[in-house]
């Protein structure tokens, strides 16, 4: 275990908190709170990897608390061992059936409590290291497109919410088919490379997010812009691009590898729904390469 790794002690008796602190200081950083109220608030500020509570699960509270934090997209990964004074085998199930990853009653043996912290925390970096790959695209090392249909979806839902605007941009590199052709399928590789990293870098700068949408296209979300900076955006993309210069001799509109970017800026007006909106951003692109613009957005 590394001393980075977290452990949230949500327990209301001062001596038990103390007592789980000594028994587990030694393996990692111990934060502690004495209710569901601060203890939440704690692990929206702070990267916690595991929760032992005592919360009993008898009254609504402590249920609550552990329905919140499997409800969360945020913290249902973080894993929860219950260390309750009730022995009854009903509670048990249903601290399990809740979610809680393990279940241990009081008076509880440190020993014990360290030992289990300990495998639940392995296997915790075990199933962190498997969505990690999982989200990740192993050519260009953005985020895939299982990722980015996930954060598209909960940006249109904060957006929508928050009643503040959202850009989706649609990337694409003209003529790689010919790209391909001409520099071979591993130059390719080392061009898609390249232009995923001088995208990232332009659009991390604007908080934005990007993302391999697929094959040779690319996925960027930007909230709270106007359409004047999003159109800003696709310049200093351009521009980034522009500087790479990468050889393209087949392409028939530049001597260069270009994009063309198509966008759906929405603003207020939500009711087109995320797969619609997808659509659009398609069609978008497609006029754009179709006509040799630079980039063509939708206003909705
Ligand atoms: N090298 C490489 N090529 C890829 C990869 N993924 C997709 N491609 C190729 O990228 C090309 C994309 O083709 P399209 O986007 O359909 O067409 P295009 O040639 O870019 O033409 P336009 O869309 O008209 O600009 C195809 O030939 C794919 O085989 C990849 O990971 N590496």
């Amino acid at each position: 275990m590394q001393n980075n790794t977290y452990v949230l002690v949500v327990d209301s008796d001062p001596l038990n908190r103390v007592v789980l602190e000594n028994t587990l200081s030694e393996d990692c950083r111990i934060m502690l709170s004495d209710n569901s109220t601060s203890a939440l608030q704690l692990i929206a500020k702070h990267n916690v990897d595991l929760i032992i509570t005592d919360i009993t699960l008898v009254d609504d509270l402590g249920g609550l608390f552990l329905q919140r934090l499997k409800e969360s997209p945020d913290t249902y990964m973080i894993p929860v061992i219950i260390i309750s004074s009730s022995n009854a085998y009903s509670d048990e199930v249903r601290g399990l059936q809740m979610g809680a990853v393990d279940y241990i009653t009081k008076p509880f043996s440190p020993l014990i409590v360290k030992a289990r912290v300990k495998m639940h925390l392995a296997l915790k970096q075990k199933s962190d290291l498997l969505e990690k790959l999982a989200s990740v695209d192993g050519l260009t090392e953005l985020p895939n497109r299982r990722l980015f249909d996930k954060h598209f979806a909960q940006q249109w839902q904060l957006c929508q919410s928050e009643k503040s605007s959202l850009a989706l941009l649609l990337v694409d590199i003209d003529y790689f088919k010919e790209y391909n052709d001409e520099y071979g399928y591993a130059g390719g590789d080392e061009c898609l490379v390249k232009v995923a990293q001088a995208l990232k870098l332009v659009v991390e700068q604007q908080k934005g997010f990007i993302a391999r949408y697929d094959g040779v296209r690319f996925g960027i979300t930007v909230s709270g812009y106007s359409a004047h900076q999003v159109e800003a955006l696709t310049t200093a993309m351009h521009d980034a691009i522009d500087k790479l210069l990468l050889s393209h001799q087949c392409s028939p509109i530049c001597a260069h590898v270009s994009i063309s970017i198509g966008i759906v800026y929405t603003r207020e007006s939500f009711s087109l729904g995320v797969t619609n909106c997808l659509q659009q951003a398609d069609c978008a692109l497609v006029a754009a390469h179709t006509n040799q613009e630079r980039m063509v957005m939708i206003n909705r």
